[in-house]
């Protein structure tokens, strides 16, 4: 008779101590009617590493705060959240959500900000200077260490802020979309990182709305939506119905609180279930497209904006050398480039934001000579969408800012009192229309800063429109958007192209810019190249 007692060697390994618990938590913010996070069920033990993902406003950003204790003021929760680290040291260490709220403010240069959370936390002086210095080394960027932090661009500023948080050493990390806004050799960097983290003990929790490298190398993938945590199998089957089942049931019903987390290897993510639940998925194959896009071969290859000569030096660093490029009616160009390479700069250039070199020439529509014209004459002519819509939004509403947006008399002149009633009208209309199209509609009233960072791109890109320019200028528009909101992004951009417009678009979303784009560059040393 076989001995029914299991043999040492037979038993499961003790699981690792758990370093983060939620259990039951719910959360509802101030003034909600409904609950932001309902009843979810969360463990993260040392080396673990879990995605949570779902589409825009299912909760996520809610989760990763709920996770680093950052609610408190913000609302109400019930169940529990346990951290064994609440006793002292490590504990949680978060990197949000928004690009432009990264950085502290309170220093100078980037090695001075990687070692702030040590020195805040009163760690001796020269061990916060070692952690920043390896930090800085371990994400690839100790080569900036005494740059001002004013200089960065977009991915160096996020690097940063991982390297200030990396040195406090946590025993968990929760990233927001912390590949946002980073090229492909910076996000394997990250890898790298999270991987050295997780065998040290730590446990790592990544938000967000995109599966890619980061959330493909999670253990575990759990799915948010409307704050529900809800049944993902791992088959098909266990995805189909969830929107239907969703929302409208009790989490006793729909199974919401009990923790069904789905290995994350690609074997068993698959491209249904990524879509059921929203998500974008840019680690996948482009969709295949055998035509050009019809208006473009419509239009012809009229050139709408012709570059030549145009060097940019960045303090004293030069970043563009003598580039050439022509954008062509109804064509969408994608700007590709690692980070700190400068498609930012070359946008701002053509805006007229950042200093060209003496001699360049940009020829816009017409045949107008930009380069000598200040940036608010560009406007009309190169609509600009940077890269931190803050810096562009200044009104209390959405709605305001677009109306803000739409001279009222041709060439901004004052109208006749007659004419002023059809004006405001038309203006009401087209903000109306065009809040539609970049789906806004439900945020008319909102003030810019409350809403999330891509639908603050979206109010600006959404402004660039209603300037009517010929050449729209895009900088990383894909940042922190779901599956629906590439879909709106993408309708809204060949859209522009099917009125014969053009798009330059800055991107690190590989899959995007070939699905969206005619042709394809690539930003290297200052020179363009077609992407091969
Ligand atoms: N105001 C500035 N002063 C000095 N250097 C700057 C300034 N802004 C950017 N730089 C530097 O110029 C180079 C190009 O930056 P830019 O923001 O154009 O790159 P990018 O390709 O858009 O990067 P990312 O993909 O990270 O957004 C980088 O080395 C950056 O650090």
């Amino acid at each position: 008779m076989p001995d029914p007692t299991p043999s040492p060697e037979s038993l499961p390994a003790p699981l690792p101590p758990a370093q983060l618990r939620l259990t039951d938590f719910s959360f509802q913010y101030r003034g909600a009617e409904t609950l932001a996070l309902a009843g979810v069920d969360l463990v993260l033990r040392a080396g673990d590493a879990v995605a949570v993902l779902g589409p825009q406003g299912a909760g996520t950003s809610t989760l990763a705060r709920a996770a680093a204790g950052l609610l408190g003021e913000h609302g109400h929760s019930t169940g529990v959240r346990e951290l064994p680290g609440e006793d002292g040291h490590g504990g949680v260490g978060m990197l949000g959500d928004d690009p432009e709220a990264q950085l502290t403010g309170l220093t100078r240069t980037v090695h001075d900000e990687a070692a702030l959370p040590g020195r805040l936390s009163g760690l001796p002086l020269a061990d916060c200077f070692e952690r920043a210095e390896a930090s800085l080394q371990a994400l690839g960027i100790a080569g900036l260490a005494e740059r001002p932090l004013a200089t960065l661009s977009g991915g160096e500023r996020q690097l940063t802020a991982l390297a200030g948080l990396l040195t406090l050493r946590p025993d968990v990390l929760v990233l927001d979309q912390p590949s946002q806004a980073l090229d492909a050799s910076a996000r394997r960097r990250l890898a790298r990182s999270l991987r050295a983290f997780r065998d040290a003990g730590g446990a790592v929790l990544l938000t967000g709305h995109q599966h890619d490298d980061l959330t493909a190398a999670c253990d575990q993938v759990l799915f948010l939506d409307r704050g529900r945590q809800v049944t993902a199998g791992p088959a098909a089957a266990g995805a189909a119905g969830l929107s239907a089942e969703a929302g409208g049931l009790s989490p006793e019903a729909d199974g919401a609180g009990q923790c069904d987390q789905v290995q994350a290897d690609q074997l068993r993510l698959d491209d249904a279930q990524l879509d059921q639940h929203g998500i974008w998925d840019a680690r996948r194959a482009p969709a295949r497209r055998d035509e050009p896009f019809p208006e473009a071969a419509q239009h012809g290859r009229q050139v709408l904006l012709s570059v030549r000569e145009l060097s940019v030096q960045r303090e004293t660093t030069p970043v563009l050398q003598n580039l050439a490029l022509d954008l062509y009616a109804s064509e969408v160009t994608a700007l590709l480039g690692a980070n700190g390479s400068g498609k930012s700069t070359l946008l701002s250039a053509l805006a007229g934001l950042v200093p060209a070199e003496p001699g360049a020439r940009i020829t816009g529509p017409g045949g107008v000579a930009l380069a000598e014209v200040p940036a608010h004459r560009r406007a009309g002519h190169l609509a600009w969408v940077g890269q931190d819509p803050g810096d562009q939004l200044s009104a209390s509403t959405v709605r305001a800012e677009l109306m803000r947006a739409v001279p009222l008399g041709p060439g901004g002149r004052r109208l006749r009192r007659e004419d002023r009633a059809p004006a405001l009208a038309r203006r009401e209309e087209q903000v109306q229309e065009v809040m539609e199209l970049a789906g806004l509609s439900a945020e008319a009233e909102e003030h810019p800063y409350d809403l999330v960072p891509a639908q603050r791109k979206d109010c600006v890109i959404a402004s660039a429109l209603l300037l009517r320019p010929a050449v729209l200028l895009l900088d990383e528009p894909t940042l922190g958007r779901d599956s629906a909101a590439m879909t709106r992004l993408s309708t809204l951009v060949r859209g522009f192209t099917s009125a014969g417009g053009a798009v330059l678009v800055a991107t690190h979303d590989q899959r995007w810019a070939a699905e969206i784009s005619d042709r394809q560059l690539r930003l290297d040393a200052g020179h363009l190249q077609p992407e091969a």
